[in-house]
């Protein structure tokens, strides 16, 4: 098959004493993102896209968070680390599209760096990722800022 599209959903809890890490990009912000990794909740939704269009599981069975190799790992490492298992089955990224559900803080200004760093690890152009951001409205677990959610969707071609 040529064309193929993958989906990724991750969510992170917000806690005091951690750094918030998305796309790559340290936001400065008084809470940041728990998890075993980074915690990059981005780049974690973008790896299961990729690795879900090549049929090729999620991120948990690749990374397992009970590996200590992967403790506060660089989510880039882990997103460079897709793409080579892509590639190796013969697939390029032809597009990424991906949302942050987050209330606070406002991540527009942070954007086109992620997009940037996207594009560094997969080898494309910036113009090939797309990054947004959106708020609940205050609804919910993400309303209360509990957490961050994120979804990506990517599209994956066969050379
Ligand atoms: N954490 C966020 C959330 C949203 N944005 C930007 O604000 C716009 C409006 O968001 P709504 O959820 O109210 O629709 C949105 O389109 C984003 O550009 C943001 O920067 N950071
Ligand atoms: C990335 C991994 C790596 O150990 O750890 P976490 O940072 O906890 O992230 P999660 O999105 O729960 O997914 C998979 C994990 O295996």
């Amino acid at each position: 098959m040529r064309l193929r599209i993958g989906h990724g959903f991750d969510v992170h809890a917000l806690v005091v004493g951690r750094p918030l890490i998305l796309g790559g990009v340290t936001v400065p912000y008084a809470h940041g993102l728990a998890g075993h990794s980074d915690a990059d909740v981005l780049l974690h939704a973008l790896c299961d896209a990729l690795l879900g269009a090549a049929a090729l599981g999620d991120i948990g069975q690749h990374f397992p968070d009970t590996d200590v190799r992967f403790a506060g790992a660089d989510s880039r490492l882990l997103l460079r680390h897709c793409y080579q298992l892509i590639q190796g089955k013969g697939y390029r990224v032809d597009n990424v599209d991906a949302t942050i559900v987050c209330q606070r803080p406002k991540l527009a200004p942070y954007i086109p760096q992620m997009r940037r760093h996207i594009a560094a690890d997969l080898a494309v152009d910036p113009d090939a990722i797309n990054v947004k951001a959106t708020t609940t409205e205050a609804l919910g677990y993400i309303g209360r800022g509990e957490g961050i959610a994120a979804h990506a969707v990517a599209l994956i071609r066969h050379v």
